[in-house]
């Protein structure tokens, strides 16, 4: 994470905005529209190598929102269920369990993630 954060960083440092596109001018910077050295681009295929891991970014990023529809769909009908013989919609230290797998696994963010996946599941508190 930090990593990447550092990869936006050096970007912008280099004329090239978060997405790698250029700010500047890509002749001027040395960039092309991938953020990719020009040097670097033409000898070791590293085109080839961010453009295929982009594939496979964006075909996670699919599997990813789909199954954050599924996981709405579910936390749905557990929520109706239980509003329907009275209770809330809400099932607070459930959500705390939920809080601390994600930021089990992914640190501090991992709460954010979580937090904004309730928020997609049972709306705003
Ligand atoms: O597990 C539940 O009881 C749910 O209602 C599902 C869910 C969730 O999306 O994970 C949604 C709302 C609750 O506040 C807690 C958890």
């Amino acid at each position: 994470m930090n990593t990447r954060l550092e990869d936006r960083t050096t970007a912008a440092a280099n004329g090239t905005d978060a997405s790698g596109t250029d700010t500047t001018g890509a002749a001027a910077s040395g960039t092309d529209a991938n953020g990719t050295g020009t040097a670097a681009a033409g000898t070791g295929g590293t085109e080839a190598v961010i453009g295929s891991a982009r594939e496979r970014i964006d075909s996670l990023d699919e599997r990813i929102i789909a199954l954050m529809q599924e996981r709405m769909s579910v936390s749905e009908s557990i929520q109706r269920a239980r509003m329907a013989s009275g209770g809330r919609r809400v099932a607070l230290s459930r959500e705390m369990e939920i809080i601390s797998r994600y930021s089990e696994a992914l640190g501090r963010p991992g709460t954010t993630v979580a937090m904004t996946l309730l928020e997609l599941c049972r709306g705003q508190v």
